[in-house]
């Protein structure tokens, strides 16, 4: 495995050439932006499932350089996985590809399993047979469940409420077994909050296909007249407005996390786990009242049903990744909804919209 190590450095090993499956998808994207940003070469792979090829030409316009190379397809094709292994010097892995909504996987669940349970191991082999044994692994709040009230750190047992967060923990689970089999192997398990905003540039986004299922589009959408209201899953919570609280994360702060994160699968073998969140929770209502004044317009809503799978509060503690790493999030929830809203406006069909 190569690396940025020179020969007989001191320097500490990072990585020249990553793989970031899922690529083309909402972190994906930001991702890749700042790993070329960084002077990392990037190789993606995506099915395009619930992302757009159109992105690389945005991805390419921000960073002024390009991903090294773009491949369609499934991540469970451990044949077209090795193929990519083989024709490319990968040092690491980052394994966005996945789907992602909790409230979606309860009626799905053996797509969401197999989707990513399946390709994770599908992945896992195609690295194992090429030698690559370093990879950051997104992970979830989700996996924590419905654990109460205040912030969670990574001591808190995960109790999984959807197949989504399920498939999470258990991957998480694979991982901790073939790090425990395999010491070569280094994995770094990254818990993150929800992810919501977009690149400065108002370039990149979350574009969903269809509805969108997460609440930081649908308010965009709503806010530009695209969508007529907001329903908001469930007021009967008991919180301070009887709506769910969640900790809002800027997907520019996620990446960022992402990219020290590969820088430190070389410190040491084996498998860790890190929070990323803010360790501030904001309800549905606290989202919309941020966002009406970001883009200084009135946000129509209705209440409506829980969404089956949906917790009360989700809120993390990053105290241990703050004190390992130096990591913290630096973009406030005002900064989150401004660039969602830029980018909006700035595609307000997505990336379907030619910029
Ligand atoms: O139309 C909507 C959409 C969402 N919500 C509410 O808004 C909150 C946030 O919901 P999202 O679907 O935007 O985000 P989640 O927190 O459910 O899920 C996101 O964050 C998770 C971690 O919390 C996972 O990472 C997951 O993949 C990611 O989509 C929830 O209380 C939800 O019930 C609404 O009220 N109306």
């Amino acid at each position: 495995m190569a690396g940025r190590r020179a020969e007989g450095s001191e320097a500490p090993w990072t990585p020249s050439t990553v793989l970031v499956t899922g690529g083309a998808g909402f972190i994906g994207s930001h991702a890749c932006v700042d790993l070329l940003d960084h002077g990392y070469e990037v190789i993606v792979v995506d099915n395009y499932s619930n992302s757009a090829q159109q992105v690389f030409a945005r991805i390419e316009r921000i960073a002024g350089r390009f991903v090294g190379a773009v491949y369609e397809l499934d991540i469970r094709d451990r044949r077209a996985l090795s193929a990519v292994f083989d024709r490319h010097s990968v040092d690491a892995v980052v394994h966005f590809a996945a789907h992602k909504a909790g409230g979606r996987s309860t009626r799905m669940p053996i797509e969401y399993y197999d989707a990513n349970v399946g390709g994770t191991t599908a992945l896992l082999g195609a690295m194992h047979d090429h030698g690559v044994h370093r990879l950051v692994y997104p992970s979830s709040c989700a996996v924590y469940g419905d654990a109460g009230h205040g912030p969670l750190d990574e001591t808190t047992p995960p109790r999984p409420t959807t197949p989504y967060a399920a498939s999470k923990w258990i991957c998480e689970q694979i991982l901790a077994d073939v790090c425990h089999r395999h010491p070569e192997y280094s994995v770094l398990c990254l818990r993150y909050s929800t992810p919501a905003g977009a690149h400065p540039s108002g370039q990149l986004g979350q574009d969903p296909h269809a509805m969108p299922g997460f609440l930081m589009p649908y308010l965009a959408q709503v806010a530009d007249g695209r969508r007529e209201r907001l329903e908001v899953f469930g007021a009967d919570y008991p919180t301070h407005d009887g709506t769910a609280i969640r900790d809002y994360l800027h997907v520019m702060d996620v990446v960022e996390a992402h990219r020290l994160a590969l820088d430190r699968l070389g410190d040491e073998p084996g498998m860790r786990v890190f929070n990323l969140g803010t360790g501030e929770g904001r309800s549905v209502l606290d989202l919309v009242a941020a966002f009406s004044s970001a883009c200084g317009r009135s946000i129509p809503y209705e209440i409506g049903p829980r969404r089956q799978g949906d917790v009360t509060e989700l809120v993390l503690d990053s105290t241990a990744v703050r004190r390992a790493w130096g990591w913290r999030p630096t973009r406030t929830l005002a900064d989150l909804c401004r660039d969602a809203w830029r980018f909006q406006r700035l595609s307000p069909n997505g990336y379907a919209d030619a910029l």
